[in-house]
């Protein structure tokens, strides 16, 4: 703000009859467009919201957008929605995983907010009391796979994109959490198979490992899946429900309550080796070249 008003307080001088004050403030601010939103959410007359991912042109997820997301979650958890479809805006990408920008060549503050909004959101996802489906319309590696995998059901379009968590391929390690997710929908053996050789999965391998619960063949079909989806559960009392969904997630809870402070080092000391940056940067410009 101290800048916002020394750099107004400069213009303000130079246009002799405005000054900064904070009339002049607020018409400042109000003449500002607001920044486009990442996340929209839409609830239908069943009480099901879709909460759209939408961040062109893959959905990267940056600190922006998993704050959104995570403010989402909490306000349709206040407003006691009957369920909630995860999906993307895109025809081709449901999320490419969080956004390496944000870890190429970070600040400390700026990375340390990123990690901490992810797991927070994440936990707010997994543990949420509604429920989930993430309706997988597009590409879905690494933290697009997590998003996928915090969600209790998993419809996707096919057969042509991929999911998994390919963290290996990058050189780099999937968080403990991320591990455990993956072990939830298709158990250790297949998750140690996948994560070593950081395996994308066509989406017919994906249901056959149970990565994936339908495969469908366009987003209206994954809408109309979760939906079904989320409708067997007005028969079940929601108590129940909601203590048996975290008491079955208790693994994944427990870890981030317990361990967040550590995972938080973990992450910040291992973005800034000289070999991981190299590795990002490299990785960011093959994407680059590949087009
Ligand atoms: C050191 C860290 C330690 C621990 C953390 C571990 C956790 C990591 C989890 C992660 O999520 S890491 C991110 C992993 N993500 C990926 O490997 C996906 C990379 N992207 C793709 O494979 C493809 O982009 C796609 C299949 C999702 C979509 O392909 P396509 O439709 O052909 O788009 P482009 O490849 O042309 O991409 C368009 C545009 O977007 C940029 N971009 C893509 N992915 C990312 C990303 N994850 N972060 C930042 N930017 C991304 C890409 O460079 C293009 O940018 P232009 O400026 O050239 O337009």
């Amino acid at each position: 703000m101290a800048v916002v008003c020394r750099n107004l307080r400069a213009f303000a001088q130079k246009t002799s009859s405005l000054r900064c004050t904070p009339n002049f403030l607020r018409l400042y601010s109000q003449s500002k467009p607001a920044p486009p939103k990442l996340v929209t959410v839409d609830v239908d007359k069943a009480g099901v919201a879709t909460v759209t991912l939408d961040r062109p042109p893959v959905n990267s997820l940056n600190t922006g957008l998993l704050e959104e997301l995570g403010v989402a979650i909490k306000d349709l958890e206040a407003n006691k929605t009957r369920g909630i479809i995860l999906t993307s805006s895109s025809n081709s990408v449901f999320s490419a995983g969080l956004d390496i920008l944000e870890m190429y060549e970070p600040k400390k503050q700026n990375l340390s907010l990123f990690w901490t909004t992810l797991q927070n959101t994440w936990l707010s996802l997994y543990r949420t009391s509604i429920p989930t489906v993430a309706a997988i319309n597009g590409h879905a590696p690494a933290g697009g796979c997590l998003l996928a995998l915090s969600c209790e059901y998993r419809v996707m379009v096919g057969p042509k994109f991929t999911i998994g968590l390919n963290e290996t391929q990058l050189g780099i390690v999937a968080p403990q959490w991320f591990m455990i997710c993956m072990k939830d929908a298709v158990g250790r053996r297949q998750a140690e198979m996948a994560l070593t050789a950081g395996k994308m999965f066509s989406t017919q391998e994906a249901l056959n490992i149970g990565l994936i619960d339908k495969m469908v063949s366009n987003k209206e079909e994954a809408i109309a899946e979760a939906q079904k989806f989320i409708a067997q559960f007005a028969k079940i009392p929601p108590l129940a429900r909601r203590m048996t969904k975290e008491s079955i997630r208790q693994e994944g809870i427990k870890y981030m309550e317990e361990n967040a402070i550590d995972d938080l080092k973990a992450f910040m000391d291992l973005v800034v080796q000289p070999n991981i940056q190299k590795g990002l940067g490299m990785y960011l410009e093959a994407m680059k070249k590949s087009k």
